[in-house]
């Protein structure tokens, strides 16, 4: 029998007396015996890392709880005798469970219902690996009642969104890379009953892709396990989308970025050099950077900030915020407020409240880059100013005049999240954009929406103000440094 106490941040466990140091293993430790005062040591198990506690045989509860390790996690499982002591409040195994279950899920809900799409081809094939050693354990610990659906085709995590029960689940966690995020979204929203679906479920990744900004900025983690427990222990938050439209109407809900100019190339054009890995896009920016290669457009906006001045006051009044989790959608949160069939694209009209951005920058365009998230991908802090339920998209436009050493030294420091402050560089906040690429005919290149190939043509996207249910460690973004920076 070993010591255990209950303290203000987890259960410390007396480690010197028992060997539960393999995942899986039980040992018996004493909640409430002779040694609850003498311990002073021990391991602290926090609250966050426990994913579960039932009542056992004889008195005892039985604790199971997440370690984390270097470049994984482990799952461990104590049995606590709670034998009654008058120095304890819970005199019975019962109490004590609902009382270490109340502590361990302070901020969210347990036992919750999922569907989880795992993508085989993610991550250059690794998801499934993944999954089942680092993610699913995690999962199966917290008693999550789990629907697996491999995809066999790319569209698979769309049909089946337009088709699910929702009546049977909590949430989506997408075992993938931000491809799979960006299918349930748009499957979501194909619904009759869309305001329903979107109000009922939360989107989660668990990163198992080569693309995986949604886990990255949300629960601020690229490895899989840890990103299981934070899905698990995290805040729900309603976050904004973007309603992507072409002169047909919406085209599609984007939860990440839309990208024209040279990461747009980068990033699809250099598809066929995936056996350097991330170093295809690396180069890709450097060649488009060093050949100057510009990228005409016109570029109008509705402007939410004028200048980097108002661009740190938004961000400094709304960083605080807490996003409302509780209020039901409806069929009006969906409504496009920008879009007009006969005039959307047409160059001399614009909406009330708009303006165009100045030619003498659009007609020499390097990169026009609109976001959601902070990060991007690993290394990349491309919005640092980004807010999850601001009612804004973050526009950064570079102007392709700019000096190279200036250009690719923006780019270099793009972890740090500083090329925002460059005077070539424009950072704005818009409720809503129109992109019009001119460029010469037969040029080829390419529009990203969420990292997906789009194709080049006029393009208008609008803010969705709070309809992504989903979940964030501690209710916000991984911190960016931007509010470092200003304050
Ligand atoms: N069984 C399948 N076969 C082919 N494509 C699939 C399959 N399942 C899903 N897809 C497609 O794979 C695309 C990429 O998936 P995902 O983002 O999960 O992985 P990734 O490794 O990050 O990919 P990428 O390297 O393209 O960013 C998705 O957009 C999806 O449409």
């Amino acid at each position: 029998m070993v010591g255990a106490k209950i303290d203000s941040q987890g259960i410390i466990i007396d480690e010197s007396r028992h060997e539960d140091h393999e995942p899986g293993i039980t040992c018996v430790c004493s909640i409430g015996s002779s040694d609850f005062d003498r311990l002073s040591g021990g391991k602290l198990v926090p609250f966050k890392n426990i994913v579960w506690v039932e009542v056992g045989d004889n008195q005892s509860v039985e604790v199971t709880y997440v370690v984390e390790k270097a470049s994984e996690v482990a799952i461990h499982t104590v049995v606590a005798d709670v034998s009654p002591s008058d120095r304890v409040a819970e005199v019975n195994s019962k109490a004590l469970a609902t009382k270490l279950m109340n502590l361990a899920y302070a901020d969210s809900e347990p036992h919750k219902s999922v569907v989880v799409f795992l993508n085989p081809h993610s991550g250059q094939g690794k998801a499934h690996k993944f999954y089942t050693h680092q993610v699913e354990p995690v999962l199966k610990a917290a008693r999550y009642r789990v629907e697996l659906v491999n995809t066999t085709y790319s569209g698979h995590a769309t049909d089946y969104m337009r088709e699910m029960d929702i009546e049977k689940y909590d949430g989506v966690i997408c075992a993938s890379g931000d491809g799979i995020p960006h299918e349930v979204v748009n499957g979501l929203y194909q619904r009759t009953d869309r305001a329903e679906a979107f109000t009922k479920l939360f989107v989660c990744q668990a990163p198992c892709g080569s693309g995986n900004a949604m886990s990255l900025s949300c629960l601020g983690t690229l490895n899989p396990g840890l990103a299981a427990l934070e899905i698990v222990k995290g805040h729900v938050v309603r976050a904004d989308l973007m309603a992507v439209c072409n002169s047909r109407g919406l085209s599609k809900l984007s939860f990440l970025s839309q990208t024209f100019g040279i990461i747009a190339e980068a990033d699809i054009g250099t598809e066929w050099m995936r056996f350097v890995g991330q170093a295809r896009f690396d180069i890709g920016v450097a060649v488009k950077v060093f050949t100057k290669t510009q990228f005409p457009c016109k570029i109008a906006v509705k402007r939410i900030t004028n200048n980097k001045q108002e661009l740190a006051d938004h961000y400094r009044e709304r960083y605080s915020q807490p996003p409302s989790t509780n209020v039901p959608l409806t069929a009006t949160s969906f409504e496009l407020n920008s879009f007009e069939a006969d005039h959307n694209f047409d160059e001399d009209h614009l909406p009330s409240g708009w303006e165009w951005l100045d030619e003498k920058v659009t007609d020499n365009l390097a990169i026009f880059y609109t976001g959601k998230m902070p990060f991007i991908s690993k290394d990349v802090n491309f919005f640092p100013a980004a807010l999850p339920n601001d009612g804004s998209i973050d526009m950064i436009v570079f102007d392709g005049r700019s000096n190279i050493i200036s250009t690719a030294d923006a780019l270099l420091n793009l972890n740090k999240g500083k090329h925002i402050w460059k005077k070539d560089i424009d950072h704005i906040k818009v409720e809503s954009y129109r992109l019009i690429p001119k460029l010469a005919p037969g040029r080829k290149s390419y529009i990203s929406i969420d990292g997906e190939n789009s194709p080049v043509e006029p393009i208008q996207a609008e803010i969705l103000h709070g309809v992504l249910k989903t979940i964030m460690t501690g209710g916000r973004f991984k911190e960016s440094g931007f509010m470092d920076k200003i304050r």
